[in-house]
């Protein structure tokens, strides 16, 4: 009896042991004995596997646990604001070639183009609902320099940031850009005025910043120097090699796969060919590709749905939202339960659809960014209409009222001129619900709909509101 005990203590040791060792190997070892006994009409359970059964359900649990972590979205962090340094690819420079065959040595000039550096877009997605996923810093390829035989380079492949619907996209100078990333071609322009300014300078310091200016731009075959008369009509085309500055950065991606340019890559230099002329017959020079535009943007994830449930801690918002959607949000008697926005999709029966938004609560001072306010405001906003979610078990559910509508439009004025609707929550909760609903009906002229969202109570009556309420406010955004 104490030897079998003892076995059996040893054999469940055993197993623990090589499951944490080998978790790979076992788990496939595993699942197949696992298949063996289902497919031989076993349970899960059976005694046959007593001792190892343990292993498996607890491997199991964790996958489970972490899909199930994954789904409701804490397995990553929400993120709404973000800073990003965004470079476009450099050009690539263009070839000094020339033909060569038995009979002409010295043939015509025959270098490619430099290819263009990559540029960066920014696109929305629908899929994704945070900014967790961008990342601090992009860069998009370089061009190819061009070849011989007239061979072009080849382009940079252009680089898209992928960001959720309803972020703001704004361009910023940070401290740092004065001194160490000026554009170089504003630079060289500036020195050349500069050259043209300063009389006091002589002729051979001029003659070397020019040179400086030229050898920005073009790029010379060992041992060439351009002589005076050339280095006049390279300054000359200087101007034309310039890349184009981009426009300043600011616009508001509100459609899924809207897609903006935001950093353009630098031109290609020319090849060798582009030189030639009466005076220049064997150009030993070709055109640098330019640096790509580098810039910062400020990324600001604000959501958009047709309904934004407003409330106080614990008024009930994500026990509406499960009720009317098909969303699974977080719900539990303490405050500040939901931290995150989280968008659910209301079906009705005839397929017509609309968004809600689950916003985290709001708490008197919100304006000032107590409670994180300011992090929750930007979520309020957007939404087509507002839900004010009202706790009628609450001591003054009124004021509960007023306090919302104080601190929207203290954060944003003319917040709350949007569309709204009262929905007062916990009708369930007796006496005290039903007084105070009587008080909160005099207080106000906003439509309210008392509702039980746990028992789930006059719901429809609310959803259908809110429908009506949608559908005027999109015929008008539409005439
Ligand atoms: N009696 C009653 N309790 C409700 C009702 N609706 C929600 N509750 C309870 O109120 C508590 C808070 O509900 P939540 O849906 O988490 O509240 P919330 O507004 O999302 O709270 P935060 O996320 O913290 O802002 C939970 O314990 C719910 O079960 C209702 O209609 N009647
Ligand atoms: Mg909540």
């Amino acid at each position: 009896m104490r030897t079998g005990a003892f076995r059996q203590i040893c054999t469940c040791s055993r197993t623990t042991v090589s499951a944490q060792l080998r978790p790979l190997w076992l788990l496939s070892n595993l699942n197949s004995r696992r298949l063996q006994s289902s497919s031989s009409g076993e349970s899960e359970g059976s005694p046959r596997f007593s001792s190892e059964s343990g292993s498996i359900s607890t491997v199991d649990s964790v996958v489970r646990r972490s899909v199930h972590r994954k789904f409701l979205g804490k397995g990553q962090p929400f993120v709404d604001f973000k800073r990003v340094k965004v470079t476009a690819g450099k050009g690539g420079d263009g070839a000094i070639t020339f033909f060569k065959s038995s009979r002409n040595p010295f043939g015509p000039p025959s270098g490619g183009n430099g290819g263009r550096g990559g540029n960066v877009f920014i696109v929305a997605s629908k899929e994704i609902t945070s900014l967790n996923g961008v990342q601090n810093r992009y860069a998009a390829p370089d061009g190819g320099p061009g070849q011989g035989k007239q061979m072009h380079g080849a382009d940079g492949k252009d680089t898209e940031i992928v960001v959720p619907v309803g972020t703001q996209v704004r361009q910023f100078e940070p401290h740092e850009r004065k001194d160490s990333t000026t554009d170089d071609a504003e630079e060289g322009n500036e020195n050349d005025m500069n050259a043209f300014e300063d009389e006091a300078r002589s002729e051979e310091d001029i003659k070397i910043e020019n040179m400086e200016l030229i050898s920005k731009f073009y790029k010379f075959r060992s041992g060439y120097t351009p002589q005076e008369d050339r280095m006049q009509m390279l300054l000359e085309r200087i101007p034309y090699e310039q890349s184009t500055t981009g426009q300043f950065v600011d616009f508001d991606l509100t459609s899924d796969g809207e897609r903006h340019l935001v950093a353009q890559g630098g031109k290609g230099g020319q090849g060798n060919p582009h030189f030639l002329s009466s005076e220049i017959r064997g150009p030993a020079l070709a055109g640098k590709g330019r640096p790509g535009t580098t810039l910062w943007l400020e990324l600001e994830l604000k959501t958009i749905a047709d309904a934004g449930l407003v409330g106080l801690p614990n008024a009930g918002k994500s026990t509406f939202l499960a009720a009317v959607s098909n969303a699974h949000p977080r719900i539990a008697p303490y405050p500040f339960t939901t931290l995150n926005p989280y968008v659910g999709t209301i079906d009705f029966p005839d397929f017509w659809t609309m968004t809600i938004a689950d916003i985290p609560g709001l708490i008197e001072g919100a304006h000032r960014n107590v409670g994180i306010g300011h992090r929750f405001l930007r979520h309020v906003e957007r939404n087509r209409m507002l839900v004010y979610v009202i706790d009628l078990a609450g001591k003054a559910p009124w004021r509960d009222f007023e306090v919302l509508m104080r601190e929207l439009e203290a954060y944003k004025p003319g917040l709350t001129n949007k569309p709204s609707l009262i929905v007062a929550n916990k009708a369930d909760m007796g006496k005290i619900a039903k007084d105070n609903l009587e008080i909160l009906k005099c207080k106000t002229n906003v439509p309210i709909v008392p509702i039980s969202a746990m028992e789930r109570k006059n719901i429809t009556k609310a959803t259908d509101l809110m429908r009506q309420m949608v559908e005027k406010i999109r015929a008008e955004s539409t005439d």
